[in-house]
């Protein structure tokens, strides 16, 4: 990706909206690096990292994990991820997050993926993940050719512990309290881009619509002052 097209990206939504679907899509429609905040705890819990272990009693039972350990993590794969243009997932998930991105970098845009809770409630349980990847499937929506099975590299594919529908009324509930209110902090920045409705495969067009569009703004832009 060339500076003339610098843009991140934050995506966000409720567990199970679709964030990592659409990010698949949009790393490869547009390249942009990716860094999701639960790929990177879950490597860190399989590693057996000190964090990792620490972290994963809190993320069983679907709360958020602290706000200083998540900024530290993050920003720091940031730096280390050395790319001017990326896409954010799942973080930030807290004001004081977004308050900590903003202090080191600027957001240039915010996609929320709006879908019903009744939806992504059947989602959840049938979710399936090759967590090497983050690669995500669902048996109802996009199954693996094999079952149990990732179709790249034919490795296991495994069920999230917190997928459990008790856990996921938890998420969900914190979804509402906790990060509901970053939606409104990048709002009343102008940033926020809703989208809206219960199929990822009619969100996804708009979504690749209004990110050309941005991309295309931002060309012109540069363009100009050129
Ligand atoms: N039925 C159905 N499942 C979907 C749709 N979009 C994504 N999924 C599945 O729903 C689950 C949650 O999606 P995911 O992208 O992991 O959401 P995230 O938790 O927001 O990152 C996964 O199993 C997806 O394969 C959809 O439009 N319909
Ligand atoms: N930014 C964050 N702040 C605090 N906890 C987080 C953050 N991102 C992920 N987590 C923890 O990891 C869990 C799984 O996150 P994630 O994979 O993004 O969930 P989902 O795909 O269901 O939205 C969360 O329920 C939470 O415990």
């Amino acid at each position: 990706m060339s500076i003339r097209n610098i843009l991140r990206t934050v995506i966000m939504g409720p567990p199970g909206s679709g964030k990592g679907t659409v990010s698949g899509r949009i790393v490869k429609s547009f390249g942009l690096p990716h860094l999701s905040s639960g790929d990177l705890l879950r490597s860190n819990i399989k590693a057996k990292t000190e964090l990792g272990l620490l972290m994963k009693s809190c993320i069983d039972q679907g709360q958020l994990v602290p706000d200083d350990i998540m900024s530290r993590i993050i920003l720091t794969e940031m730096r280390n991820m050395d790319q001017s243009s990326w896409l954010l997932d799942g973080f930030p998930r807290t004001v004081a997050q977004a308050e900590s991105l903003d202090a080191v970098v600027r957001v240039d845009t915010v996609i929320n993926l709006d879908v019903p809770f009744q939806t992504i409630k059947q989602r959840l349980t049938s979710r399936w993940l090759h967590q090497p990847s983050g690669r995500v499937y669902n048996i109802d929506f996009n199954p693996p050719k094999i079952a149990g099975i990732d179709d790249i590299t034919g490795e296991p594919l495994t069920q999230r512990d917190d997928d459990t529908p008790e856990t996921v009324n938890k998420r969900l509930r914190a979804y509402e309290y906790q990060t509901q209110p970053v939606l409104e902090y990048y709002r009343s920045k102008g940033l926020l881009e809703t989208f809206t409705g219960t199929e990822t495969n009619e969100i996804w067009p708009h979504v690749q619509a209004f990110l050309s569009k941005k991309l295309t703004a931002r060309n012109e832009m540069v363009g100009e002052k050129a």
